[in-house]
């Protein structure tokens, strides 16, 4: 048996890594946007792979940054790692909607992980998951992509106020931070479509249903990873009060 269990190691790794993010926003600034998000991506990817092997030699990972190994598809334990999710807000001055992923995929289940919020000095995880939020009863919040929000969304909207729902929009960039702030209750849906790979969601949704949340396909059905295509388009996190609601409104 290793000595620190699986939830630790991700909340452990997911937080190293986001130090060295923190650290490499600090020494190249903000000046050149794309080059700092090359090497935020591939500083933190060299990060995980290397603890990863030191930590769990045996484990096949699966990494938005490294070369796809389908020798995944033979094994029980896959990490799923997203380096660094919301490259684009890292390279913004400023902004803290960017996360680190590390997820454990054991057999057919999320077995642990955690979502690394760096500039916020938070990491979430299995091990530790947030309490469910309490939910007042004014306007729904449903948490969208700054910059490819999907229409769906529009159509959800619609459906609700039409019942006499409330509901406010609010952008924000990189998966990890818009279900981290359903987890934390600042808004009380994440809805996605259109686009969207395994290491996007499958950190954050291994937390959300840790702690309790909502967290499915938008048809409601399951999320399923280490397919042999890791494309996994669309994603729905609530607080679980709201699921079949916004799940009639989206089907
Ligand atoms: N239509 C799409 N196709 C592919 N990936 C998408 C996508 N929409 C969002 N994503 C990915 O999902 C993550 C969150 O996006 P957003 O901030 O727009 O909500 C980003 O991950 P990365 O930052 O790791 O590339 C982004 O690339
Ligand atoms: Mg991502």
């Amino acid at each position: 048996m290793p000595s620190e269990d699986d939830h630790s190691l991700a909340a452990r790794l997911a937080a190293e890594a986001g130090e060295v993010l923190l650290r490499l926003r600090a020494e190249r600034g903000f000046e050149d946007g794309r080059a700092l998000k090359d090497a935020g991506d591939s500083a933190s990817h060299e990060y995980l792979m290397a603890a990863l092997a030191e930590f769990r030699p045996g484990d096949a990972v699966l990494s938005e940054e490294g070369k796809d190994d389908k020798a995944r598809l033979e094994s029980d334990r896959v990490w799923i790692v997203d380096p660094l999710d919301g490259t684009r807000e890292f390279s913004e001055e400023g902004r803290d909607d960017w996360a680190v992923h590390v997820a454990l995929w054991e057999g057919d289940r999320l077995a642990a992980g955690a979502v690394a919020l760096p500039a916020q000095g938070v990491t979430l995880s299995t091990g530790n998951p947030p309490k469910a939020a309490e939910r007042s009863t004014e306007a729904i919040r449903i948490v969208v992509s700054r910059t490819r929000p999907p229409q769906i969304v529009h159509e959800l909207t619609a459906k609700l106020e039409a019942a006499g729902h409330r509901v406010e929009l609010v952008p924000m960039g990189s998966a990890g931070a818009k279900i981290a702030a359903v987890l934390t209750g600042d808004v009380d849906v994440y809805v996605h479509a259109g686009g969207q790979y395994e290491w996007d969601s499958a950190a954050p949704a291994a937390v959300a249903l840790a702690a309790g949340a909502h967290a499915s396909r938008i048809d409601g059905s399951p999320l399923v990873y280490n397919e042999e295509d890791p494309y996994l388009p669309d994603i729905l996190v609530s607080h679980p009060s709201l699921a079949q609601l916004i799940l009639s409104g989206l089907n």
